[in-house]
């Protein structure tokens, strides 16, 4: 028993140091790569330290990270109210920092994803977006790299939707495990409304969930929807009770992933996450991902984006 315990703990943190090496290089494989180079700039390498210093430019905005050595659980706040925790460029590389800490908390079983006030995230922060219009594949090989890290951590993920989870913020809880929702929060993969199609993974990640139909069904229709049509369409894997109020939700959704999906031996729960089911997906994700890059790269910053930023829509 003791030597199993020895072997699966080596192979997490074998398999933990293919995502943890912090930011770094998101290089195709070889033989990706070589695959990638008819899609043109698909196989394009980026040079993530670079883009964190670029990034960093556009303040505005935190993510906190708190770690319960006792629970096991960590929490990570979006922390931008006044926009409704719309993510800014120094937004993006906190939360990169932070995925460095929880990689190397061996303690760890789960993280909660949270946004402060009531709302989960309303996207990319837009302010920085029409600022940033040269710069979105850089952007978005950031963003893939932070969330693909975040999905490979062998701690048990949940994002906790309240208020609003649109475009960016619906993207960010496909990058956890599970979507626990509040009674009255609504979710929307808006992309296509603003002109551009999904800059942080999602469409990836997407079909890997819920096949390709739901994606496709998902990603053109732009329609959002209220808790209970995501639940029926089972978009999120658990509806908080409408009695509680919006401080009660997070202590509620801490105790449904404590009971259910942390409630046994650490080092066990790690390697089933990072060894055993997520163990296969490194090189076709990172060729997914790189695909969606550049088809993201030749909308951002286009006329149809051009034009949806102008109309300053709400999704309502
Ligand atoms: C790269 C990102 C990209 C992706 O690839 O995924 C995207 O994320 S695309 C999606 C971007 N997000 C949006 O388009 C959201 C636009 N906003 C809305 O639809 C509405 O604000 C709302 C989220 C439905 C909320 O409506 P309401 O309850 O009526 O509140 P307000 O509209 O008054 O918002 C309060 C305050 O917050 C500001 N806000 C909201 N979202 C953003 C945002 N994404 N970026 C910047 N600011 C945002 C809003 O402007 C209000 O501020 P004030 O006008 O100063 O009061």
């Amino acid at each position: 028993m003791d030597l199993l315990k020895t072997i699966m703990v080596a192979v997490v943190s074998i398999v933990s140091s293919m995502f943890s090496t912090g930011v770094r290089l998101l290089r195709l494989p070889r033989s990706v790569a070589l695959a990638a180079r008819s899609l043109g700039s698909a196989s394009a390498t980026f040079n993530l330290p670079t883009i964190r210093q670029e990034l960093e430019k556009f303040q505005g905005g935190s993510v906190e990270l708190e770690l319960d050595e006792q629970s096991g659980i960590a929490v990570m706040t979006l922390n931008n109210p006044k926009r409704l925790n719309a993510l800014t460029g120094k937004m993006m590389v906190d939360m990169a920092d932070h995925i460095n800490s929880l990689e190397r908390w061996t303690a760890g079983k789960g993280l909660v994803l949270v946004g402060t006030s009531g709302n989960f995230c309303s996207g990319g922060d837009l302010t920085f977006v029409r600022k940033a219009l040269h710069y979105g594949e850089e952007m978005a090989a950031f963003q893939h790299n932070t969330l693909t890290r975040l999905l490979n951590l062998p701690l048990v993920s949940v994002a906790l939707l309240q208020g609003h989870a649109l475009g960016g913020g619906a993207e960010l809880s496909t990058a956890c495990d599970f979507r626990v929702m509040s009674s009255s929060a609504r979710i929307g993969f808006v992309q296509i409304k603003m002109g551009v199609t999904t800059g942080w993974g999602a469409t990836t990640r997407l079909v890997r969930l819920f096949g390709r139909q739901k994606a496709l069904a998902l990603l053109t229709s732009a329609r959002v929807f209220s808790a209970e049509e995501a639940a029926t369409e089972g978009l999120v894997d658990h509806v908080l009770s409408y009695a509680l109020q919006h401080e009660e939700e997070l202590a509620e959704c801490k105790k449904w992933l404590a009971s259910n999906y942390c409630c046994h031996d650490t080092d066990l729960s790690r390697a089933v996450k990072s060894s055993v089911v997520y163990s296969d997906l490194s090189r076709e994700l990172v060729e997914s991902l790189a695909n969606e890059r550049r088809v993201f790269g030749q909308f951002w910053g286009g006329p149809a984006q051009k034009a949806a930023l102008d109309a300053k829509i709400k999704h309502k």
